[in-house]
């Protein structure tokens, strides 16, 4: 069966059974070494627009949680940076530990933060989400460190909403939300060609990495791992360590929008 996670039986190293791209070429997430990043000149300003109305519901899917958002029309967007043409925000997700010095899939320098946010766009030169993620320019996502410090007041309304989700398959409505709240102050990136982090792994992904991370409180991270892999009436499992760890560059490059 397609059953995967995150356990000893099903975890990141078992993925290959089952997903053969599992070791493929441009396979995500990777360690980026910043000195070994090439600055481009030529990359764009990253242009991000989301509309608040367009967030739809949050769902835990068993493997994390995610807020959807309405892909019907080019209200909600990514555009510049290193894509051409435009690029529809679907929905954002969080990979956290078990403990506050893990849980970023990206490390940076080899440094591990304690959760990291990907906010997941597709292509509107394909006619949607799974199509796009078929094609080699299919997909973007934007990816922020959460870094242990203070509480961000721009969690809480994410948060609050999990006691109504702790367990896989619940979901419920999430509207008037502004993901760009979420953002750093700055918009500096590293970029590579990549994959999805999860299974099926396709390598449909261009990564857009944000230098600057966002704050997150330990009292806040515990909120993430209140969450269950499991389904009502399953034996409970904490939500946590949902990450893969890095994989092989097999020879990418990294490019970098800032000096
Ligand atoms: N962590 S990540 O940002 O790299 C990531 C983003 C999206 C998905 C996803 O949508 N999976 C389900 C899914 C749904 C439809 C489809 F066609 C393909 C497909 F992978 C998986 C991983």
């Amino acid at each position: 069966s397609h059953g995967w996670g995150y356990g000893s039986h099903d975890g990141p190293s078992t993925w290959i059974e089952g997903f053969p791209l599992a070791d493929g070429p441009r396979q995500s997430p990777i360690k980026i070494i910043p000195n070994q990043t090439t600055y481009d000149p030529s990359l764009k300003p990253l242009k991000l627009k989301y509309d608040p109305s367009n967030a739809m519901d949050i769902l835990n899917n068993g493997h994390s949680f995610q807020v959807g958002y309405l892909d019907e029309t080019d209200s909600s967007t990514l555009s510049g940076g290193p894509v051409k043409g435009t690029y529809r925000l679907k929905q954002f997700h969080f990979h956290w530990g078990a403990r506050d010095d893990r849980g970023s899939e990206h490390t940076i320098n080899g440094m591990i933060f304690a959760a990291e946010l990907h906010l997941v766009h597709w292509n509107t030169k394909y006619p949607n989400f799974g199509e796009a993620a078929t094609k080699p320019d299919g997909l973007a996502v934007v990816g922020v460190f959460l870094k242990i410090g203070a509480a961000n007041p721009r969690l809480q309304k994410v948060l609050d909403a999990l006691q109504a989700i702790q367990t896989k398959g619940k979901q419920t409505t999430f509207t008037n939300f502004d993901c760009k709240t979420l953002l750093p102050s700055s918009l500096d990136f590293w970029t590579y060609d990549g994959s999805l982090t999860t299974p099926p792994l396709l390598e449909s992904v261009t990564w857009i990495v944000l230098k600057q991370p966002i704050s997150v409180s330990p009292a806040q991270m515990t909120k993430f791992r209140s969450l269950m892999f499991s389904g009502d009436g399953d034996a409970p499992c904490h939500m946590q360590d949902n990450f893969r760890p890095p994989q092989d560059l097999k020879g990418r490059t990294v490019r970098r929008s800032f000096k």
